[in-house]
């Protein structure tokens, strides 16, 4: 059933509206099961839209759909920082120049969800969102440990971690949205 909805959505609403850069990535690149967003693309297009940054930061970069999809939606004078693997954590780990950025798109390595936010805080202004992907790694938080596959569990419980800690910092509005593999965003309050 929650399979035959979101097809629904997808084929009557997502893919439609689909820019074609996207539409010919997400086609290039739809076997692989890191692969793309689809329905919560479209919802983070229209939170960019209404938050017009001029500069946004994404980790986690693989095909590149949430980057394109990001270059696409800001600013024409917008920039956006990737950063990808090994790079990250030094990234931003540096000193930079205060909360410069006003939405940051986390898709990277699951057991450091909590690293990163905490150094979002110090680069993403007040009122600055952070979106992070598959925070319900496929509906397994929800399930009894015994009812998911080995593979699974280990980012199953970083997810579920992360959701707990999130869930109690007082620096943050959030909602957590059950499109793709469950998004949650964070608008930053302090
Ligand atoms: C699920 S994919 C990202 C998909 C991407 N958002 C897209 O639209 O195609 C996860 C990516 O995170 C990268 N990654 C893994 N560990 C990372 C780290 N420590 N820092 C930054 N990126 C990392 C992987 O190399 C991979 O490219």
């Amino acid at each position: 059933m929650e399979n035959t909805r979101k097809q629904y959505i997808l084929k009557t609403c997502v893919y439609p509206r689909e820019p074609n850069p996207l539409n010919e990535l997400r086609i290039a690149t739809a076997n692989h099961p890191m692969a793309c967003m689809g329905d919560a693309g479209q919802l983070m297009a229209m939170l960019l839209k209404l938050l017009n940054p001029k500069n946004a930061i994404e980790i986690g970069v693989f095909t590149g759909y949430s980057l394109l999809l990001t270059a696409l939606t800001i600013p024409d004078d917008g920039k956006v920082v990737s950063i990808c693997s090994a790079y990250s954590r030094q990234t931003l780990g540096k000193p930079r120049e205060g909360r410069e950025f006003r939405l940051c798109f986390v898709d990277a390595d699951k057991n450091n969800y909590w690293n990163y936010h905490k150094r979002l805080m110090k680069l993403i202004k007040i009122g600055g969102l952070v979106i992070y992907d598959n925070t319900l790694w496929g509906g397994t938080v929800a399930l009894p440990e015994g009812d998911v596959a080995e593979a699974k569990r280990e980012w199953r419980q970083c997810a579920i971690e992360f959701n707990k800690l999130v869930s109690a910092d007082p620096c943050i509005e959030m909602s957590q949205v059950p499109l793709g593999d469950g998004i949650t965003i964070c608008r930053f309050i302090c």
